[in-house]
């Protein structure tokens, strides 16, 4: 994945300018700086919420559109808080997904990714009883029950207690070894030391 001269404004505000990188398969950048650098901004580009002014985002070589299915299929992304359906337990919600994205027995991947995310208790539980932290949890587990070659998450550190935040960097350095490209921003120096091949700090602009 490679962003090129990327440039965004909020209501012709410059946010980002010129921010240009690279991430190849298997590495992992961090996004770093202050409250309202631009960090979220640089990562809905990404996914395609926010659109850029000017510049380029690549996925292997070519404009990243997330319209097409080959980036619906290869880019697991998780920026904001996720909206869980109330009456579908943690399972159901992980088993849909999971289906959705191409996997048509998805049960033992889902008790796996249970497991992994500290879930398996929880499992039967409806999304309205889980703690901040458990959806928490269960959101980061969507991204891990379906294909992916890009994961691009926003502050994944957020709401996890310190076991959480140390699975959390288990985890990442487990995707990077399967060859996922992973973009994340945070303000977790310890996450970002242990996961991070490289960082872009962005400042905010006058
Ligand atoms: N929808 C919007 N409309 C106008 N300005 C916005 C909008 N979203 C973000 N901004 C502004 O753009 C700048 C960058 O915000 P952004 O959320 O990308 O920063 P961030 O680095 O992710 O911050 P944080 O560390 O607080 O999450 C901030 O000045 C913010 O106020």
């Amino acid at each position: 994945m490679a962003v090129k001269g990327l440039r965004h404004l909020y209501a012709e505000r410059p946010v980002i300018e010129d921010l240009t990188f690279t991430l190849r398969a298997g590495r992992a950048i961090a996004l770093v700086g202050p409250n309202g650098a631009g960090k979220t901004t640089v990562l809905k580009c990404i996914v395609g919420s926010a659109e850029p002014a000017a510049g380029q985002i690549l996925l292997d070589g070519s404009p990243i559109d997330e319209r097409a299915e080959v980036v619906r299929r290869d880019v697991a992304s998780l920026l904001d808080d996720l909206d869980f359906f109330p009456d579908l337990t943690a399972a159901e919600h992980l088993d849909l997904l999971a289906r959705a994205h191409g996997n048509g027995t998805p049960e033992d991947l889902v008790d796996t990714v249970l497991d992994d995310v500290g879930l398996l208790g929880a499992a039967d539980q409806l999304p309205g009883s889980l703690s901040s932290g458990q959806r928490r949890r269960l959101a980061l587990a969507t991204a891990l029950v379906r294909p992916r070659k890009l994961l691009v998450l926003d502050e994944p550190e957020a709401r996890l207690d310190s076991a959480g935040v140390a699975w959390l960097g288990e985890m990442l350095l487990a995707e990077k070894k399967r060859g996922t490209s992973i973009l994340f921003a945070s303000h977790d120096a310890a996450l970002v030391d242990a996961v991070a091949d490289e960082t872009v700090t962005l400042t905010p602009l006058a």
